[in-house]
C-alpha cells in the first residue's frame, strides 16, 4: 500500500511541528487552513486528517471526515462536551483517535501510574493501613497556553481516580516559562513521597507521535480509540514481532 498523505488542519505550532517532521521523513502532506474552510474540498484530499487547529474548528474538521470518510487524530485539547460528542458519532464511520497528549512520555508517565496505583489499591484491599497515597497534579505551560487545566492533567487526575476510587487532592496549573509543558504527579505519605514528572521540551516529541497514529488510523476499522490504546497496540504488535511474550496492560 503506497504511503497515506497526511492531511495537518493547522498554521500553528503543532501543525508545524508534524508538518516539518512529516517532510523530513519523506511523508506527502497536505495542509488545510483552519481559515479557509472552503478551499477544503478543492484538490485530491488526503488519506487520513491530523487536527491541530482549535475547539471552534474541530466541528467543520468532523464533517470533512465524515464526507470523504478519511480517519481523523484529534490533537486538540479542551474540546467541549458538543464537541466530543460529534467526534464519538464520526467514530461509527471512519476510526477517530483521541489525541490530547501524542507524546511517548506521557503514555508511560500514564502507564507507570496505573501501575502504582494497582499495587497500592492492592495492599489497601489486604488491609494495610495509608497504603494508598494521596495525589496532586501540576501541570506547567508557557503563558500563551489558552485553557487551564491541560486536558493532559485532567486525564492524569482520571487515570488516578479510577485506578484507586480516590479523586487527587488537587490538580493544579502554572502558566510560565519556556515551551512545551511539564506534567507531574505527586505521590505522598506521610513519610515518604513519590514524584511521577514529564517534561516535553519540544513539540517534534508530540509530532512523532501523531505521525505514528495517524499512520496506525489508515486501515483500521471505524470507532473511537484513544492515543494510548493506539500505543498499547503498536507496542503489542512489535511485541509479537520479536518473538517477545505480549505486554501485559
Ligand atoms: N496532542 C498533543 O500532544 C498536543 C496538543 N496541543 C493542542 O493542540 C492545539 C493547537 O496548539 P498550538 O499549535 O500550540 O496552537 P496555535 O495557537 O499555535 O495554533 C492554533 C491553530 O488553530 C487556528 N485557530 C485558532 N482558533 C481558530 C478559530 N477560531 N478559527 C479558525 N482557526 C483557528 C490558528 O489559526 P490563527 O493562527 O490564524 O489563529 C492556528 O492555525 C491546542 O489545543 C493545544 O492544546 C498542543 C501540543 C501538543
Ligand atoms: O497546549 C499545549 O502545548 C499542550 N496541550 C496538551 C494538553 O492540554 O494536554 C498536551 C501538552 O500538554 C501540550
Amino acid at each position: 500500500m503506497p504511503e497515506p498523505v497526511l492531511g495537518i488542519v493547522g498554521t500553528g505550532r503543532l501543525a508545524a511541528a508534524v508538518g516539518g517532521l512529516a517532510q523530513a521523513e519523506g511523508h506527502s502532506v497536505r495542509v488545510y487552513e483552519p481559515r479557509a474552510v472552503d478551499t477544503w474540498r478543492q484538490g485530491p484530499a488526503a488519506d487520513v486528517v491530523i487536527d491541530c487547529s482549535a475547539p471552534a474548528v474541530t466541528g467543520q474538521v468532523a464533517d470533512l471526515c465524515g464526507e470523504l470518510g478519511l480517519p481523523l487524530v484529534e490533537c486538540v485539547s479542551a474540546l467541549p462536551d458538543a464537541q466530543l460528542q460529534r467526534l464519538r458519532a464520526l467514530a461509527a464511520g471512519v476510526p477517530v483517535v483521541l489525541a490530547a497528549n501524542l507524546s511517548l512520555g506521557n503514555y508511560l508517565q500514564t502507564r507507570a501510574l496505573r501501575s502504582v496505583a494497582q499495587v497500592v489499591t492492592t495492599m489497601a484491599r489486604a488491609g494495610i493501613d495509608g497504603a494508598v497515597p494521596e495525589a496532586a497534579v501540576l501541570e506547567r505551560h508557557p503563558a500563551t497556553k489558552a485553557h487551564r487545566p491541560s486536558t493532559t492533567a485532567e486525564l492524569l487526575a482520571r487515570e488516578w481516580t479510577r485506578q484507586t476510587g480516590a479523586d487527587p487532592a488537587d490538580v493544579a496549573s502554572l502558566r510560565h516559562g519556556p515551551a512545551v509543558s511539564d506534567h507531574t504527579v505527586s505521590l505522598g505519605w506521610p513519610e515518604q513521597s513519590l514524584v511521577i514528572g514529564h517534561h516535553v521540551a519540544s513539540l517534534r516529541a508530540a509530532a512523532a507521535g501523531a505521525i505514528g497514529v495517524a499512520t496506525w488510523a489508515v486501515g483500521h476499522a471505524p470507532g473511537s480509540y484513544t492515543v494510548h490504546e493506539v500505543f498499547d497496540d503498536m507496542v503489542a504488535a512489535m511485541a509479537r514481532a520479536t518473538g517477545r511474550a505480549e505486554e501485559s496492560q
